[in-house]
């Protein structure tokens, strides 16, 4: 279906143009979103990096990333011809000055020739060590200071604590103002993580009992079946807490437990999520003891290969003590959840890729039916299931045919594939749409990623300090460590799943 949302024209400068992420994920989403309309009539995307290109081999390897991982599938010959003809590589250095020069003659040129002034998005893929260079860089631009037209995108991770998050903060809020500055979390782009402020806020049914007197506990749980890939290196650095708690998970979390925004204006939003970090109990030594699982994989079998564990992996120290798996148990000490728990987990390299949030309701007071086993009995729950299935679940008791009052559960599902005939968008797609149109509504702001620090940082430095002394203790292609299960099951629930499809196998 093609958009009728207008953008204006915009240039989108990628630093980091010749890595990863823009062969895999930019292009391809900017590409979408070219072909289903997005993309306002004067567009330009100007690539970076050191690597010796010309424009043509440069668009060639980007048509390379297309083909093989944009959900659209191979290109189109002529669209594709339209969208890389406003493609071009710059070949710079970040930490040289004078290329930024090179820079703002490319900007002015389109400035010049454009119906009207650009919004220019500085899009940051490169490590993170790069950010304070670039963003020093940028001061000097003539368009920085423009907090109507400029932006700054910045992956993450973004910061490796609370301090160095706080530098980040500081020093680009020195040079721009917050509502140019994108700090961006892909979870926050998903179609499903989206659908939960639909779903809470567009339907009278639930509020009324999301609360803690009718949920008894709530789960998310983020699992990956692959290891650290080529990634070796950079997450031997930072493990399953950094990596994925502290931005994706609480992130979910927030959009969970919110209050009701007033409306749906980015500040009001996202100020309503930081309320939730803000009341978010943070955790003292005893309580990290019994609130929080670590564990790091080891060797395994995956569908019938044999796989390394972690020390094993490429880029990963033989005697590290890094998390490939985090579990806690968070509490939010405010009037709608106090004494609720909300029991969150990650790991890589476990059975199955499975996203979902899962929200147990309280049991009925009392009940009539007899003859009904606690093993067939379920509670009420509702499973909003992220990825790879994109559905919502509620689970209720029925009567099962037959002559006798027998009882079981039973789901009631709205499956997205099922339900509408349009693909969905990726997260990226969301995003970069978004950046364009200036809504910061699914990016974080930086009192946000401050607070989630916070939070965690207890937990961060205790596990430094403690080394475990059993890792690896999780087997490849299992639920993770068995401290995991006690966790949830010292309170009389387990770890919810969702039974594997056929489709989602590989
Ligand atoms: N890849 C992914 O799936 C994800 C990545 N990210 C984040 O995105 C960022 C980029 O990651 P990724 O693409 O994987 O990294 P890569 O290592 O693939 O790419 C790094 C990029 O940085 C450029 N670069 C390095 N040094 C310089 C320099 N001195 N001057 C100019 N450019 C330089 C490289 O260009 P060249 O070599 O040509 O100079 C290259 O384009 C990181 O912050 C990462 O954490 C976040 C989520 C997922
Ligand atoms: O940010 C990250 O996310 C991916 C998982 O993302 P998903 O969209 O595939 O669920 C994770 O593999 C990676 O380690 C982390 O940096």
């Amino acid at each position: 279906m093609k958009s009728n949302i207008k953008t204006k024209p915009t240039i989108y400068m990628i630093f980091g143009g010749t890595g990863d992420l823009a062969e895999r994920k930019l292009i391809p989403a900017l590409y979408n979103l070219f072909l289903e309309g997005y993309m306002p009539k004067e567009f330009a995307i100007i690539g970076l990096g050191r690597t010796d290109y010309t424009n043509e081999s440069f668009i060639k390897n980007l048509l390379g990333g297309v083909n093989k991982f944009s959900r659209s599938g191979k290109a189109d010959k002529d669209q594709w011809a339209d969208f890389s003809s406003r493609i071009s590589y710059l070949r710079t250095d970040v930490n040289n000055e004078g290329d930024y020069a090179k820079m703002e003659q490319v900007i002015d040129k389109y400035e010049a020739e454009w119906s009207e002034p650009p919004v220019i998005i500085h899009y940051l893929a490169v490590a993170p060590n790069f950010f304070p260079i670039i963003a020093s860089n940028l001061a000097k631009m003539k368009s920085a200071g423009d907090a109507e037209r400029t932006r700054v995108v910045i992956e993450k991770p973004f910061g490796r604590d609370l301090e160095t998050a706080k530098e980040l903060n500081a020093l680009l809020r020195n040079i721009f103002d917050e509502k140019q500055i994108y700090r961006i979390d892909h979870y926050l782009g998903k179609e499903t993580v989206q659908n939960m402020m639909a779903f809470r806020f567009a339907n009278a049914l639930f509020e009324p009992i999301w609360n803690r007197n009718f949920i008894e506990h709530v789960q998310i749980s983020v699992t990956e079946d692959i290891g650290v890939e080529d990634r070796g290196g950079y997450y031997d650095g930072s493990g399953a807490l950094r990596d994925m708690l502290q931005n994706h998970i609480l992130q979910v979390l927030c959009l969970v437990a919110m209050e009701p925004p007033v409306n749906f204006d980015a500040e009001e939003v996202r100020n309503r999520k930081v309320d939730v970090l803000r009341a978010m109990r943070k955790f003292g030594p005893e309580e990290i003891r019994f609130n929080t699982v670590r564990g790091q994989y080891g060797e395994g079998w995956v569908k019938g290969e044999k796989v390394e564990g972690y020390r094993q992996e490429q880029g990963v120290n033989k005697e590290s003590n890094t998390e490939t798996f985090a579990a806690i148990k968070f509490f939010i000490d405010n009037w709608r959840w106090q004494n609720v728990p909300f029991y969150v987990r990650t790991g890589k390299r476990m059975h199955q890729k499975s996203s979902i949030i899962s929200i147990q309701f309280k049991d009925v007071p009392h009940l009539i039916f007899p003859n009904n086993s606690s093993e067939s009995w379920q509670q009420n729950r509702l499973i909003i299931s992220i990825q790879p299935e994109m559905s919502i679940r509620l689970q209720v008791q029925a009567k099962r045919p037959g002559l006798d009052m027998t009882l079981n559960p039973v789901d009631m599902v709205f499956n997205y594939d099922g339900t509408y005939e349009t693909d969905t968008p990726e997260a990226y797609e969301t995003l970069l749409l978004d950046a364009m149109k200036g809504d910061q509504t699914l990016f974080m702001r930086g009192d946000q990623v401050e607070t989630a620090w916070d939070l965690i940082m207890p937990v961060l430095e205790s596990w430094e300090v403690k080394k475990s002394i059993n890792f690896p203790n999780y087997s490849a292609d299992s639920w993770g460590p068995e401290a995991a299960e006690a966790l949830i099951a010292k309170d009389g629930f387990h770890w919810f799943t969702l039974p594997i499809k056929k489709s989602d196998k590989k």
